[in-house]
């Protein structure tokens, strides 16, 4: 329909990686991933936006899951980039109320969840690496549940005995936990503080002195602490993808985990991160993407970037005795 080609036009806008990993969906749930998308992105529109107040911030993540069935719904009032699926939500709602009953219930339920979780945390971040786990259920961790629930409810994935919430929940750790680990500087210009009080007040007294020369090495060591708590999440990745029996499903799941992999072993001991943008370089996601179309080859590469990691471990990092049993940990299940 045209509403949902205006849909997939806002989500090449709002995000090319997730357009392109939705775009090679089965017919069967690519729509809903869409909107699924879309309207978890609206919703985390709000979340980010600074210039709203925040009694009316509040009140929006709280009703969002209603304005999906507010007919004529959309929010006018906000300047981030990605207002376009605020001011055309009325669009997208329309769209979401033709799916199938039963994947519309997945999307609205994981969206009321997740806007109550953004209010848990709206006037502090995370303040210990528990906190960080639990705002990365909220905003990551459930649209891994949701798409487990999409994937079973489709009959696409019938292996649901091992698609288990828990293994759910760890796609989206370990994919928003390198994203927090990769944008530091970009946060902490905005003000937002994802590196959770309790890791970096152990290395320096401000988060904001990591960016400053003579506290590069207390940058680099709080780094690699959380780099290190990452890669747990590294077995029930490999073992969730295991357990995918759809080619579209698992190149859907796969490819941002492959290229979350690839991100934490640039990061990794790269002072270049407290003071510019690490990311992988176009080519490499590209061949990344091409390469991450089964288990076997997927595990080759995470064993690639696990060893590159593992030959950087310098004894006198005080997190290396940890980082290198994640290592050989994660290498084992692959
Ligand atoms: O503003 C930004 O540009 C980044 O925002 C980050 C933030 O604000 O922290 C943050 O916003 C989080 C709240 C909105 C989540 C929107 C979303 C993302 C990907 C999806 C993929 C498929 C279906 C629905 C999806 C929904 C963000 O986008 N972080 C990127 C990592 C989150 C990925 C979530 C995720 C989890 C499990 C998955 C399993 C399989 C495939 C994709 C998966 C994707
Ligand atoms: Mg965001
Ligand atoms: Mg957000």
């Amino acid at each position: 329909s045209s509403g949902m080609k205006t849909c997939y036009e806002f989500l090449k806008k709002t995000s090319r990686s997730f357009y392109a990993v939705i775009e090679m969906l089965n017919p069967e749930i690519k729509d809903a991933m869409c909107l699924f998308y879309l309207v978890l992105r609206a919703l985390d529109t709000v979340e980010d936006d600074m210039t709203i107040e925040k009694s009316l911030k509040i009140k929006l993540l709280s009703q969002f899951h209603k304005f999906l069935y507010a007919e004529s719904w959309n929010f006018t009032k906000s300047c981030s980039n990605d207002r376009i699926v605020l001011e055309n939500f009325s669009v997208i709602s329309k769209e979401f109320r033709h799916l199938n009953k039963k994947y519309r219930e997945i999307i609205s339920k994981i969206c009321m969840k997740m806007g109550k979780g953004m209010i848990k945390f709206s006037n502090s971040s995370p303040q210990s690496l528990k906190e960080l786990d639990e705002y990365c259920h909220y905003v990551a961790g459930l649209v891994g549940i949701g798409c487990t629930s999409l994937f079973t409810s489709s009959g696409l994935e019938t292996n649901n005995i091992k698609l288990t919430t828990d293994i759910s929940n760890s796609l989206g750790l370990f994919l928003q936990k390198t994203n927090i680990i990769r944008d530091y500087l970009e946060d902490v210009n905005q003000n937002r503080y994802f590196w959770p009080k309790q890791v970096w007040s152990k290395y320096v007294e401000n988060i904001e002195y990591f960016s400053k020369p003579e506290f590069s090495r207390e940058a680099l060591q709080c780094l690699n602490e959380l780099i290190t708590n990452a890669l747990a999440h590294v077995s029930d990745v490999i073992n969730y993808l295991s357990a995918i029996s759809d080619e579209s499903v698992f190149r859907f799941t796969a490819i941002p985990q492959v290229m979350a992999i690839a991100t934490l072993e640039r990061c990794y001991n790269n002072v270049l991160l407290f003071n510019g943008v690490v990311k992988i370089r176009k080519g490499e996601a590209i061949c990344l993407m091409n390469e991450a179309t089964n288990i076997t080859k997927v595990k080759l590469i995470f064993m690639r970037y696990l060893n590159k990691i593992r030959y950087r471990i310098t004894a006198r990092d005080p997190s290396a005795i940890q980082t290198m049993r994640e290592v050989e940990r994660a290498m084992q299940i692959c």
